[in-house]
């Protein structure tokens, strides 16, 4: 049950695709599925849906094979494409309403709600809407049918940082109803809020499947400091601490998951600035590159 990724293969003409990923998504859990553009993420979420026929191997949802069950599975999965091509002739409300027909739904308590938390004008023409409108009513129509699963394709993509974190706490309200979820994005941030494993591909393959708790202790945080004295300075010189550069008072260093050392030798300074800066998600990338690469 769940989501069930095996061994598949898809190969377009021009070489590029996915090749051999497996992985699974179990029932109530939020996976993150993480790579920088032209990875093979959509291609993944396309299978999931019953859009693509693989090459090789299989994608199964709840059971169901996601080729040979398309129609079932597009009618009752919560899904969100990467690039939603709406019928642009009618308004918002009339596509949800078109979506909820298809699917046979009456009850449109959930709807409503998630239209009233997304702050929009549902009844704006879809050809007027700009492209984070569209990304709301994409929202609303995953969500509206209140399903078991739901594959979210970038959903976050179009959103402006207030309603990035209306996301998240709608994607952590269904997790806490147990709902399977499976979140594409180039983003570390919104993964790192809601997932509980991460799965990292790049150039179609998957390179590493984790706990996002022990992803987020591998990432190495960079501080820029702005210290008082030149023996501030040394403090830090003397500490085991990585410096990576140092210009007058002002130092960068890296830190990467002990911060009591850190903030003991903080505690020795006069700080005048402190600032933070999370590692790339292409740094974190180039490390799950680098060691498959020096493993093979
Ligand atoms: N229908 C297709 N025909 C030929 N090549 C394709 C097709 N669909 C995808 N590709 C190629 O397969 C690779 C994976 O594309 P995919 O859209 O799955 O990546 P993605 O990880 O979703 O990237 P993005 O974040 O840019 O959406 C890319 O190199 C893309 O150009």
């Amino acid at each position: 049950m769940g989501i069930l990724i095996n061994h598949l293969t898809k190969v377009f003409p021009n070489g590029k695709g996915i090749f051999d990923l497996t992985f699974e998504v179990k029932p109530g859990e939020v996976f993150g599925f993480l790579g920088p553009n032209g990875a093979g993420k959509s291609t993944t979420i396309r299978h999931l849906m019953g859009f693509m026929k693989p090459k090789s191997g299989s994608t199964k949802i709840n059971g169901l094979d996601c080729w040979r069950n398309s129609a079932e599975i597009q009618k009752s999965v919560g899904y969100l494409p990467g690039e939603i091509a709406f019928l642009d002739n009618i308004n918002g409300l009339e596509l949800l309403e078109l979506l909820a027909g298809m699917r046979g739904m009456k009850d449109v308590t959930r709807r409503n709600e998630l239209i009233e938390k997304l702050q929009f004008d549902v009844k704006t023409p879809i050809r007027k809407m700009s492209k984070g409108m569209k990304q709301k009513v994409g929202i609303v129509a995953a969500f509206m049918h209140d399903p078991d699963i739901l594959i979210l394709d970038e959903p976050t993509s179009g959103l402006d940082p207030l309603m990035q974190s209306l996301f998240v706490e709608l994607v952590l309200e269904e997790k806490a109803k147990g709902k399977t979820i499976l979140m594409s994005s180039h983003m570390f941030q919104e993964i790192d809020r809601t997932c509980d494993r991460v799965g990292i591909i790049k150039d179609g393959r998957l390179v590493a499947v984790e706990d996002a708790q022990s992803m987020q202790a591998k990432q190495r945080k960079l501080f820029d400091i702005v210290v008082e004295t030149k023996n501030d300075i040394e403090a830090f010189k003397h500490s085991d601490i990585e410096i990576i550069s140092i210009e007058g008072l002002r130092l960068r260093v890296a830190i990467q998951g002990d911060y009591n050392r850190f903030i003991h030798v903080l505690s020795q300074c006069k700080i005048n600035h402190l600032d933070v800066h999370s590692q790339s998600l292409e740094e974190i990338f180039m490390h799950y590159y680098d060691k498959e690469e020096s493993l093979s």
